[in-house]
């Protein structure tokens, strides 16, 4: 039987692009079908202008800790809609860079919604094309719970294009995006609080970590809530909104915005047309391969809800392309030791298992960690420490997890992978030689174990 295309691509996001562009490398013939914006959440609405806004944030800070150094700053100010406007250039720019790589790589692009006919043909705005392999690139969406005045609420995609900056905003969720878009509008002068219905945010990470963070947060100013959540949002005549917590608590403020994780975006695609089934939690579930329950349509990316990170995305995206068109190169993914970064004001950063987990797994574990004021601060009356761990299996004496929070973190912690990857003990850790003077150091010289 023969098709117009080997591989059908739905979403030129992080991972449909990726997979699409080595396919097309390999010599098949390949379409992706996008409805929104190419290159997808990360470059759109995720990744790339939250890290711009992080960047953003963070001068205010390094103006207070230049006068330290002697410097005298004038009158500083911020323009939101400056920055806005620049970001939005740089995105557009990088939308025309995507478009070129995949039209360069030879990938036919189809703009517009996608819908699965069968499991060999799918639509786009009426028009229907036939493909040997069909992978499903979809990604998430933001939801909102459903409370009374939700409408009033806005999630992550509305934020990177308010028309103004708030003078208040309460964000809901312990998350990644909760967390760091408070460091966001706390650093642009937002006075800002987050509200999270569990005992401490980021469930998952460490637990010293998850601590350590909260104390340097609120010492920045950000109020955080914990075991509160908003039951009710009521908009004033005067525009404010007005917040009512499940402890009756009432709260006045000029923004609410909801990160309380992200769904599939299943919505239209056709699904139902096909065997695919989906996973207790409403991810599409796939095998080893990323082949769906329908023989030879595949799903990669947020919508099959392993880990959801761009570098994630990208790596199934070329496990499959390389399954597909190129098997003799294919090896299987290891999604263990995956390094994430969260780029809250200080960072975290985090590989491997946290001390909870590798105590779950039975290992008996040795702590190495060390809170410090960094050298950066000594000049100045920032009181802000720097938190790192390392958690050592005493019997092999693997290193398991290394933690950190601080300036930097983002960066450091992949170097620190490929050494957690590389099957690293603390015996190499600590025969490596520091760069002084670092932060970096600490890693390499925390000799004396935690009782
Ligand atoms: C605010 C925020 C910050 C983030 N920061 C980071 C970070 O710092 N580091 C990191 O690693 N990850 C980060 N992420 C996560 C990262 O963006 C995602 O993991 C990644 O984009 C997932 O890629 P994907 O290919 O699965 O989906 P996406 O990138 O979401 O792409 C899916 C594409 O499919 C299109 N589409 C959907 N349905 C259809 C259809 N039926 N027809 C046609 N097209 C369709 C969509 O329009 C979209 O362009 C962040 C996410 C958010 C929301
Ligand atoms: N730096 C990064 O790498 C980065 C940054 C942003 C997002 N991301 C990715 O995007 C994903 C989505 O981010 P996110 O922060 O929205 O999701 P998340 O899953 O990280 O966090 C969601 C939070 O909302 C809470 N929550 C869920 N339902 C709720 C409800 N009904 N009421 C109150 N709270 C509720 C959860 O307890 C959790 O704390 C992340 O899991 C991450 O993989 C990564």
């Amino acid at each position: 039987m023969s098709f117009d295309y080997d591989l059908f691509v739905i979403g030129a996001g992080s991972g449909g692009v990726r997979a699409a562009r080595f396919a097309a490398s390999y010599g098949a013939k390949v379409a992706v079908a996008e409805e929104r914006y190419l290159g997808g959440t990360c470059v759109n609405v995720g990744c790339v202008p939250k890290k711009l806004f992080v960047y953003a944030s963070q001068f205010h800070e390094e103006f207070n800790l230049a006068k330290g150094f002697g410097w005298h700053l004038g009158d500083i100010g911020f323009n939101w809609q400056t920055l806005v406007e620049n970001k939005n250039k740089e995105i557009a720019r990088l939308n025309g860079i995507y478009k070129k790589l995949l039209t360069n790589s030879g990938v036919t692009l189809c703009e517009g919604h996608a819908i699965i006919v069968n499991a060999h043909t799918v639509m786009v705005d009426g028009k229907s094309y036939t493909a040997k392999n069909i992978l499903i690139a979809v990604g998430g969406w933001p939801q909102i719970p459903d409370i009374k005045g939700r409408e009033h609420a806005i999630t992550s995609n509305e934020a990177f294009y308010l028309k103004e900056l708030p003078k208040r905003c309460t964000i809901v969720g312990g998350g990644y995006i909760a967390v760091e878009f408070a460091s966001i509008f706390n650093g642009l002068g937002v006075e800002t609080t987050l509200v999270y219905r569990g005992e401490l945010f980021l469930r998952g990470f460490d637990d010293d970590v998850r601590n350590h963070l909260a104390e340097e947060l609120t010492k920045k100013g950000i109020k955080l809530k914990f075991n509160t959540d908003i039951v009710q949002i009521d908009k004033q005549s005067s525009g404010t909104l007005v917040t009512t917590f499940n402890n009756s608590e009432v709260d006045e403020t000029d923004l609410v915005f909801y990160a309380t994780g992200r769904h599939p975006k299943l919505d239209n695609l056709g699904l139902e047309n096909t065997k695919i089934v989906l996973n207790s939690k409403g991810f599409i579930d796939v095998d080893k391969y990323y082949e769906t329950a329908e023989p030879g349509v595949f799903a990669i990316g947020d919508v099959v809800g392993q880990i959801q990170l761009t570098p994630v995305a990208l790596a199934q995206g070329m496990a499959v392309a390389r399954y597909l068109f190129k098997p003799e190169d294919y090896r299987a993914l290891d999604l263990t030791q995956v390094a994430t970064a969260m780029f809250s004001l200080p960072n975290v950063a985090t590989v491997g298992l946290t001390e909870q987990q590798a105590i779950e797994k039975g290992y008996d574990v040795q702590i190495f960690d060390e809170s410090f004021r960094a050298l950066k601060l000594t000049l100045t009356d920032c009181t802000e420490k720097m938190y790192m761990k390392l958690i050592v299996d005493k019997t092999s004496d693997k290193v398991l997890g290394c933690h950190m929070v601080g300036e930097g973190a983002g960066e450091l912690i992949q170097c620190l992978a490929i050494a957690l990857k590389a099957g690293a003990t603390k015996k190499v850790f600590d025969e490596t030689i520091g760069v002084h003077p670092t932060a970096a150091e600490e890693f390499v010289t925390m000799r004396t174990p935690r009782d």
